[in-house]
């Protein structure tokens, strides 16, 4: 089943000439890593925003875990979004809450028992390295650690597909690769990763699948593959402040995913088969899967900062959706 279906999806906003999407037409497996790129306005969030139901197709389909979306009745979204995690550029925080607290809303009103979320938000903040800051409010965080707040946030519920639009852009490169690591390893998990990205070369370094939009147009499909074009991106930093520490940043990104091609850290869904390029995916045939499985790598000089638990003692993987059930939507259906 894929997890995000857009069957000739075109997204026409009230008041504008062309069309934000125009036929995009993609599926997306469980368990892949899919980069969306493209320049500013060319429909990266408007995609986004289809897969989380905040918006309407204006012609075609979208399906999410196996969902028509067409057919959910508004009263069923959000626990349709339960089995969604989002993260975004600005983390989107509640500022007058703990980090604790943070993570526990979201569990809290989908009505999560007390003792389920007294195990899961410490195994959440755990799996996201903050474990020891419970306590802190947010403005007393890094902008990498209040994303790291925001990731546990949006898998402490076990989604499925874990959508992030651009969860790099306010951070500093070495602590971006942080981030990147650590989607890595919640993909390697099982959980799918839909991430909408400006950042050219964590794109070119983790070779994943690329979807490439221009101006509302799906014009690229590709196994592995690089950003391409980034000459009409804008670039947030002049080139020199991203110099050598983004060079040791993406290298340490290189390892992470090495490392999560060689030891599968967090028991991968035994239901999940490698991603098949789908028949109909325009494919690059010089294009290739994930690179075999290398040797465990030496110890890297920006390590993850994850503790080393055993994840599947405390229940994290089967609790963060990082281990495989076949659970439909449930209440949606
Ligand atoms: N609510 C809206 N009303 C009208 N036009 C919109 C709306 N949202 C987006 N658009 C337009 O749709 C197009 C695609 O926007 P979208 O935000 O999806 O692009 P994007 O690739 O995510 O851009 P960025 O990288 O800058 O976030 C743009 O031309 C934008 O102006």
């Amino acid at each position: 089943m894929a997890m995000i279906r857009f069957e000739n999806v075109t997204k026409r906003y009230r008041g504008t000439k062309r069309p934000a999407l125009s036929e995009v037409d993609f599926n997306v497996e469980a368990g892949e890593f899919v980069f969306l790129v493209g320049a500013s306005g060319s429909g990266k969030s408007s995609c986004l925003r289809l897969i989380l139901r905040e918006d309407v197709p204006s012609a075609g389909r979208v399906a999410v875990l196996g969902r028509d979306l067409r057919s959910l009745p508004n009263r069923k979204v959000p626990y349709f979004r339960r089995h969604i995690g989002s993260v975004f550029q600005d983390f989107r925080l509640l500022s007058s809450k703990t980090v604790y607290q943070n993570v526990a809303f979201s569990l809290q009103v989908i009505g999560s028992s007390r003792g389920f979320i007294q195990q899961a938000v410490p195994e959440a903040l755990a799996l996201v390295g903050l474990d020891g800051k419970a306590k802190r409010m947010p403005h007393e965080l890094s902008g990498g650690e209040q994303q790291r707040v925001a990731i546990a946030r949006a898998i402490v519920n076990r989604p499925k597909v874990l959508l992030a639009d651009e969860p790099t852009g306010n951070l500093d490169p070495a602590t971006s690769v942080d981030i990147m690591q650590l989607l890595a390893r919640i993909n390697a998990g099982g959980t799918t990763v839909v991430m909408a990205t400006h950042e050219a070369s964590f794109v070119d370094q983790m070779q994943r699948r690329v979807i490439e939009l221009k101006e509302g147009e799906m014009v690229r499909d590709e196994l592995g593959g690089g950003y391409g074009d980034t000459s009409g991106i804008p670039r947030l930093h002049p080139e020199a402040v991203r110099g050598a520490a983004a060079t040791a940043a993406l290298t340490a990104v290189r390892e992470a995913q090495r490392e999560t091609s060689a030891v599968p850290a967090i028991a991968p869904d035994a239901g999940q088969q490698p991603v098949q390029p789908d028949p109909d995916v325009r494919v690059d045939p010089s294009a290739r899967p994930d690179p075999e499985p290398q040797p465990a790598p030496t110890p890297r000089t920006n390590p993850i900062v994850i503790p080393d638990v055993q994840v599947d003692e405390l229940g994290v993987a089967d609790r963060l959706g990082l281990s495989g059930d076949d659970e439909e939507v449930g209440p949606t259906s």
